[in-house]
């Protein structure tokens, strides 16, 4: 079944019929993304890191494009299409079924912490849906639903190989920036790791509706892996890219967490994605720190992971919106 000839129970009936309550972007952003010829997404290859090319994507883009990065593309494969069959159960179904350690959530990609999605009265929704995994529980996961037996040994393998690159690319980071390697373990924690599956809803004026409006991700690294749609743009000198789907690549992000940690060396970039013509499908690994690590940096104050996501979640609640390191700068 194609992305268009989907079976629309399967979407919350919000989508369906509520389009005038959609998040939309303001003109002055809706201008179509500038599609640079050759991709100008700072190119890494995670076999042959070399130190100065890392740190000056760090740097200047604060995200990279991975190649070589070591996920078997029959996974990827494999992992899309399951993920397709669970998005296209009926919208009732999913809400019932999909309990922790992997949850439903839909109309936001900001959730509460018991991680449904947060309702904020002040932001019109988005036509997303999303499955979040806990790669610490998953293993303790119990279905007789073939189907999700299938899904959720994927989802442990693929975050295996997601920690295991991450971790890579964690040291290199760590080195680069000078961050002392006992710090290695509560800095990048891969207990909390996790991973959110997205669906986009199909969207008939292109460049307009926002999937996922713009932000910083928290955390120390995220790796996207983006289907052949497209949507994903970053920010930068003032204006937005789009990010190509490119087979078999990755994007990485620098977090909020790296860039307190490398004292805003690396900047976390700001990015978004726009809900295009066709459904589409991305797959995200976040990398944490432990939870009650103290993060020090000489930008903020001492803070921990938890301290800031309490804190965004308390700012999206009383303005809206995410205020971030700036929180924690000193007074
Ligand atoms: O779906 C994507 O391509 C990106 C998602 C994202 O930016 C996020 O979850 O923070
Ligand atoms: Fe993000």
């Amino acid at each position: 079944m194609s992305g268009q000839e989907q079976d629309l129970s399967s979407y919350p009936p919000f989508f369906l019929h509520q389009s005038e309550s959609v998040r939309t972007v303001e003109p002055k952003d809706s201008i179509p993304p500038i599609s640079d010829e050759p991709d100008p997404i700072p190119c890494i290859d995670l076999q042959h890191l070399n130190p100065e090319e890392i740190g000056k994507a760090c740097r200047d883009w604060g995200m990279f494009r991975l190649v070589n990065h070591g996920i078997p593309m029959e996974l990827v494969t494999q992992l899309q299409e399951q993920s397709m069959k669970v998005f296209s159960l009926p919208f009732e179904d999913k809400q019932a079924s999909l309990q922790s350690p992997i949850t439903y959530f839909w109309g936001t990609a900001v959730l509460t912490p018991s991680r449904v999605a947060l309702r904020e009265k002040v932001h019109k929704m988005s036509r997303i849906e999303g499955i979040r995994a806990r790669l610490d529980l998953l293993p303790q996961m119990t279905t007789d639903d073939p189907m999700f037996i299938s899904f959720r040994n994927l989802l442990e393998e693929y975050g295996k190989h997601t920690a295991e690159l991450t971790r890579c690319l964690f040291e290199a980071l760590r080195k680069n920036v000078g961050i002392d390697h006992a710090l290695s373990k509560p800095y990048l924690s891969e207990d909390r790791g996790f991973l959110r599956l997205y669906r986009y809803f199909p969207c008939s004026k292109p460049n307009k509706e926002e999937g996922i409006s713009a932000h910083t991700d928290s955390t120390v690294l995220s790796i996207v892996n983006q289907d052949q749609v497209g949507g994903l743009q970053v920010f930068k000198d003032d204006r937005w890219i789009e990010i190509k789907p490119i087979p078999n690549t990755l994007i990485v992000n620098i977090g909020g967490m790296f860039q307190a940690m490398s004292n805003d060396e690396y900047k976390s970039a700001k990015h978004r994605v726009m809900n295009k013509q066709k459904e589409r499908i991305s797959i995200c690994y976040f990398a944490a720190p432990e939870d009650d690590a103290v993060i020090h940096s000489t930008k903020y104050k001492p803070f921990t992971y938890k301290d800031f996501t309490a804190q965004v979640q308390e700012d999206r609640k009383t303005t809206g919106n995410k205020v971030g390191l700036q929180r924690f700068k000193p007074t």
